[in-house]
């Protein structure tokens, strides 16, 4: 399900919108009062950079959009050069700047998509991916791409069972590559493959070496995802102070580290991170495309690449997942209320997502629903909303509610008020209520119908 715009997670329309928040006016389930703490002037969103991080690049990264090459190495991927122009153009409107394509080796038709997306005019500069070897480069140059990611394993796995080459060997062809790709006038990068279990010394001699030869680039790749953070922050430190040109990073998310290492690679002056959408790569994935860009667009980005790639968005999913911005306990919604940023360190509005204060359940309180009663029109003491959120929260102790069962009560307890009835509403049999229920819709449609607020 969508949890855009103005859906909420019972899969219902949302209700009134927020109007007087002071920042996020205009996109929550329920509106957010101004903020009156005295902070309220600094970005609660922003990266706080401190003096001693002057290395950090996490507010200054170029992405390094893979979802066309590692992310067709995803187990369902198979993109025809119909939804690779669809996606590569939808990455180039999302505003990335680089798009890396599948080596134009693999197979006739990845040479022949290589080319035609290249011939697209986008914005994007259009990375191919090659091994390591004169074959690969001199049929990669011809493809019309703006820039070579060459790559080669460098750790003892690899060379042993890989492609069986020393590291002489490698240094000696990464320098003869990329000095052919440099002659053409197109951008090279060089990419140590399982950089985290190769040796230090053999990666920062052939890091130095092809930066001496003018390599735009130099890669890092967590290959088979077992960095930790730390690690990454530690080897990228390092490789800044052996390098004079960019780094970029590559993380798998074997163990689930894949965005931490990202952070850290940036924090340690990594200056580009491969992604792609929804992290789809080899086995489970790599750093998924979350930040930058036009953020409003990512929903619909991920939907596209799940739809072709057939895979379900996980609920959970970061910042797009149906329920990323929404708040349920009372404590939570009180003070989401009052500043968002108490629970929220991301703005959903920046991604084009609605928050959404979810009020019928037995672990609401009474500021969500004096909220509610303020959406629906319905003026309230504290006091008064205080004895309703108690109704809400008995009848919630028996069975889940939904949202028209918390709002019936809502309106049946003002109606009592009104009228000086006090008619229990709890002392209902479900039948009962399944009625009382169903007419308080009826009202509430008649009043829209009518044009009047319910
Ligand atoms: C970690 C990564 O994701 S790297 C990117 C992975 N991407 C791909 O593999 C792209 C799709 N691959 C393909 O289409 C094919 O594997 C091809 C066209 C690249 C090669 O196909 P084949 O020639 O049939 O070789 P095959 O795939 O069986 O084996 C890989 C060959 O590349 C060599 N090789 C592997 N990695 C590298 C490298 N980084 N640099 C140079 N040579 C390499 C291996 O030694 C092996 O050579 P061999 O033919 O002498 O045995
Ligand atoms: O080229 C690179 O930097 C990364 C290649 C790759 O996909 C990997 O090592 O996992
Ligand atoms: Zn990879």
């Amino acid at each position: 399900m969508c949890p855009g715009a103005d859906t909420e997670p019972n899969g219902q329309a949302n209700g009134a919108n927020g109007t007087n928040g002071a920042d996020f006016a205009g996109y929550t389930g329920i509106e957010t009062r101004q903020n009156p703490h005295p902070s309220a002037s600094r970005n609660p969103y922003g990266h706080n950079v401190g003096v001693t991080d002057f290395l950090s690049n996490v507010s200054r990264f170029k992405i390094i959009e893979s979802t066309l090459r590692e992310g067709e190495q995803f187990a369902n991927a198979f993109f025809d050069t119909e939804k690779k122009i669809e996606i590569a153009r939808a990455l180039d409107d999302f505003g990335v700047d680089y798009i890396e394509l599948t080596s134009p080796c693999a197979s006739e038709q990845s040479r022949a998509d290589c080319e035609a997306i290249c011939k697209l005019g986008l914005k994007a500069k259009i990375l191919t991916h090659i091994r390591c070897h004169m074959d690969d480069a001199r049929v990669a140059v011809e493809t019309g791409v703006d820039g070579v990611d060459v790559v080669i394993g460098t750790s003892s796995y690899l060379r042993e069972h890989s492609h069986g080459k020393d590291m002489t060997y490698i240094k000696n062809t990464a320098i003869e590559v990329i000095q052919f790709v440099k002659s053409k006038g197109i951008e090279i990068r060089f990419s140590s493959e399982d950089s985290f279990r190769s040796d230090l010394v053999d990666l920062l001699s052939i890091y130095s070496a092809v930066d001496k030869v003018g390599v735009q680039r130099v890669g890092i790749a967590d290959t088979v995802g077992c960095a930790s953070p730390r690690q990454v922050y530690e080897l990228v430190r390092v490789l800044r102070g052996v390098v004079g040109c960019d780094i970029e990073t590559h993380f798998h998310n074997d163990t689930g580290c894949a965005i931490a290492n990202a952070y850290c690679a940036l924090e340690a002056g990594a200056t580009h991170i491969d992604t792609s959408v929804l992290g789809i790569g080899e086995r489970n994935g790599i750093t998924p495309s979350v930040s930058k860009y036009k953020l409003e667009k990512l929903k619909d980005i991920e939907d596209l690449v799940a739809e072709a790639v057939q895979v379900n968005i996980p609920f959970n999913n970061y910042i797009t997942g149906f329920c990323a911005f929404t708040h349920k306990a009372g404590i939570h919604a009180k003070a989401i209320l009052n500043n968002p940023s108490t629970y929220e360190i991301i703005n959903p509005a920046d991604f084009g997502m609605t928050r959404y204060v979810h009020f019928a359940s037995r672990l609401t309180g009474w500021n969500a629903i004096k909220s509610r009663c303020q959406q629906l029109k319905i003026d309230l003491t504290d006091a008064q909303c205080k004895e309703c959120t108690a109704k809400i929260k008995a009848l919630a102790d028996i069975r889940p509610i939904a949202v028209d069962d918390a709002d019936s009560i809502i309106r049946a307890f003002a109606r009592n008020l009104k009228s000086g009835e006090d008619k229990p509403l709890l002392d209902l049999t479900a039948e009962e209520h399944a009625q009382f229920v169903a007419k308080e819709k009826e009202i509430a449609v008649e009043a829209q119908e009518n044009g009047l607020s319910a």
